[in-house]
C-alpha cells in the first residue's frame, strides 16, 4: 500500500511543524504550504489523500476559497483547523462538507486520529448547499472551549433530522441553539414552532400539540390544528420537556415511534415531517428515577444531547457578550455605551445564576443608568447589589407558617378581638411592597406593573404604610 500523503496549509510555522511531525510518526507523508496560492500550486501538481487547512491565511481566507478546491478534488477529505472559533466557522466548515473541524488549540492526538479516519474513509458526496452565511446575522456569541463543543455539534446537525435534547440551566441559550439548528439547517425554509410545556395547563397540552376535532372534549368548540401540524416541514421545539405530563409523554412517544399523529377525537392519520428539538433545565435522569418522566421517551429524544454550559463556567465569554448586548441595547434605542476592562473583570466575578439572560438584562440596565460614555467597575459597584439575593429557599418561611405565627402572637397579646384582617394584610403587604420597590429601584410604574395593581392603589398603600417612594417615581 502506498504511503498516504497529506497537504498541510498553515501559516503558523510551529503548528505546521508539530502537526507534520505527528503525522510523519504515523507513517504519513506531509507537505506544508503557508498560503492559498502555494496550496493551489501544490494541489495542481500532486495528489493528496487529505488536506489539513487553517482558515485565515496571509494572502486570503482559506475557507472562502475551499469550495473550488472541493469541487475539483471532491474525493479529498478536508480537515479545518481554526482560531476563528465562532459558530459561523463551524457552520461554514460543515457547509463545504469538511470532514472535521478543529478549533485551536486542539488536541494533537485527536487531530492525528481524525486524519487517519479521513484517509480511510472516502468523503461523502459533495454538498449542494451553496448559501453562504451572513456573518452579521449569527446570533450566538462566545468563543470559549465549552461553546466550541456546542458549535461543532450544531454544525453536525444541519443536514439531518436527528432528535436533539438540549440541557442546561435557565438562560444559558437553549432556545437560541434550537433556533440556530433550525435556521442554519436544511429545514430553514420551513416553520420553527416553539412550545413551552411549563406554560400550558397540563390538561390542554395534548390538544395543543396534536390538535383536536370539534366536540372532542368540553371546550373543543371547533377543529384546531396542533403544534405538530403547524411545524410540518420545519422544526418543533419542545421547551421545558421535563414539565410534560405523563399522559402527553405517552402520546408523544407514540407519535415519534410511528411518525404519524391523529388529532384528538379524530381518526385520520397525519404523517409527520417534523424535526424535534427538546430542551430541559431539569435533570431528566432524576425525573425518570422518581417516575415522572418516561425512560423510553428520554431515549427517543436524546439521540443527540447538547449541554449548554452555565455562564460561570465560561467567564471568558463575558467580555464579548457584554459588547454584543451593548450594541443590541443601542439598536433598541438606549444610549450607545462602551465598557472597559475593569468592568468586564468585575462582571467575571459574579455568580450569574440567571446566566446569559441575567447578563443581558444587567447590560441593558447599565446602558440606561450609566452617566458617562463608558461603563466602569464603579458603575457596576453602584448598580449591582454586593450580596445578590440568594435563590435558595428561605427555611420555614411559608405563608401558612407566618399566618399561624401571626395568630398565635395576637392571642398571646390578648388582642384577638382586634380587626385581624387589616392587621394581617399590613404585615403581609409591607415587606412585599418594600421588596418590590427595592427591586425596581423605586420606580412606581414598574412596581405597579410587577404587582399587577393600579398605580394609584400602590401610591396610597405606600403612603399608608409609610414606605419610602425612592427616586424613580
Ligand atoms: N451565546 C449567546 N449569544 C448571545 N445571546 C445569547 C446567547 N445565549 C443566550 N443568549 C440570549 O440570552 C437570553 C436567554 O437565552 P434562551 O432563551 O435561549 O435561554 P434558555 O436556556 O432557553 O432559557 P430558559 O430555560 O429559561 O427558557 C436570550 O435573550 C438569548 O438571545
Amino acid at each position: 500500500m502506498t504511503v498516504p500523503k497529506v497537504l498541510i496549509v498553515e501559516d503558523d510555522a510551529s503548528i505546521g511543524l508539530v502537526v507534520s511531525a505527528a503525522l510523519t510518526a504515523e507513517n504519513i507523508e506531509t507537505q506544508i504550504c503557508d498560503s492559498v496560492s502555494a496550496r493551489d500550486a501544490a494541489l495542481a501538481n500532486g495528489h493528496f489523500d487529505l488536506m489539513l487547512t487553517d482558515v485565515v491565511l496571509k494572502d486570503s481566507d482559506g475557507l472562502a476559497t475551499l469550495k473550488e478546491v472541493m469541487a475539483t478534488t471532491p474525493d479529498m477529505p478536508v480537515i479545518i483547523m481554526s482560531a476563528q472559533n465562532t459558530l459561523e466557522t463551524a457552520v461554514r466548515a460543515s457547509e463545504i462538507n469538511a470532514f472535521e473541524y478543529f478549533p485551536k488549540p486542539f488536541d494533537l492526538n485527536d487531530l492525528v486520529l481524525a486524519v487517519k479516519q479521513g484517509i480511510d474513509k472516502r468523503r461523502s458526496a459533495p454538498d449542494s448547499v451553496t448559501d453562504t452565511l451572513s456573518e452579521a446575522n449569527l446570533p450566538m456569541i462566545g468563543r470559549s472551549v465549552a461553546m466550541q463543543d456546542v458549535y461543532r455539534m450544531v454544525a453536525r446537525l444541519l443536514r439531518n433530522d436527528l432528535s436533539v435534547l438540549i440541557s442546561g440551566e435557565s438562560g444559558t441559550g437553549k432556545e437560541l441553539v434550537a433556533e440556530a439548528i433550525h435556521s442554519l439547517g436544511h429545514r430553514k425554509t420551513g416553520p420553527f414552532v416553539a412550545v413551552n410545556m411549563a406554560a400550558i395547563p397540563s390538561e390542554l397540552i395534548e390538544a395543543e400539540l396534536f390538535g383536536h376535532e370539534k366536540g372532542s372534549f368540553t371546550g373543543a368548540v371547533g377543529q384546531a390544528i396542533g403544534r405538530f401540524e403547524q411545524a410540518q416541514g420545519g422544526t418543533l421545539f419542545l421547551d421545558e420537556i421535563g414539565d410534560m405530563p405523563k399522559h402527553a409523554q405517552t402520546r408523544l412517544l407514540r407519535a415519534l415511534q410511528s411518525g404519524v399523529i391523529s388529532r384528538i377525537g379524530g381518526k385520520a392519520s397525519i404523517r409527520l415531517d417534523v424535526r424535534i428539538v427538546a430542551a430541559t433545565n431539569q435533570k431528566l435522569e432524576e425525573l425518570i428515577a422518581s417516575g415522572k418522566f418516561r425512560e423510553d421517551l428520554f431515549y427517543r429524544l436524546n439521540v443527540v444531547p447538547i449541554h449548554m454550559p452555565p455562564l460561570r463556567d465560561r467567564t471568558d465569554d463575558i467580555g464579548l457578550l457584554a459588547q454584543h448586548f451593548l450594541l443590541l441595547a443601542a439598536k433598541d434605542g438606549l444610549p450607545l455605551r462602551k465598557i472597559d476592562d475593569s468592568a468586564i473583570a468585575a462582571l467575571m466575578t459574579m455568580p450569574w445564576r440567571g446566566n446569559i439572560r441575567e447578563l443581558r438584562n444587567l447590560i441593558y440596565r447599565l446602558a440606561l443608568v450609566c452617566r458617562e460614555d463608558t461603563i466602569t467597575e464603579a458603575t457596576i459597584v453602584q448598580n449591582v447589589e454586593s450580596a445578590p439575593e440568594s435563590d435558595a429557599p428561605i427555611q420555614g418561611a411559608s405563608f401558612e407558617a407566618a399566618v399561624v405565627q401571626f395568630l398565635r402572637d395576637h392571642k398571646l397579646r390578648g388582642t384577638s378581638r382586634d380587626k385581624l384582617y387589616p392587621k394581617a394584610l399590613a404585615q403581609f403587604e409591607t415587606p412585599l411592597l418594600q421588596h418590590v420597590m427595592r427591586q425596581v429601584k423605586g420606580n412606581q410604574l414598574k412596581a405597579a406593573a410587577l404587582l399587577g395593581i393600579n398605580r394609584n392603589t400602590l401610591r396610597k398603600k405606600l403612603t399608608d404604610y409609610g414606605i419610602g417612594t425612592g427616586n424613580g417615581g
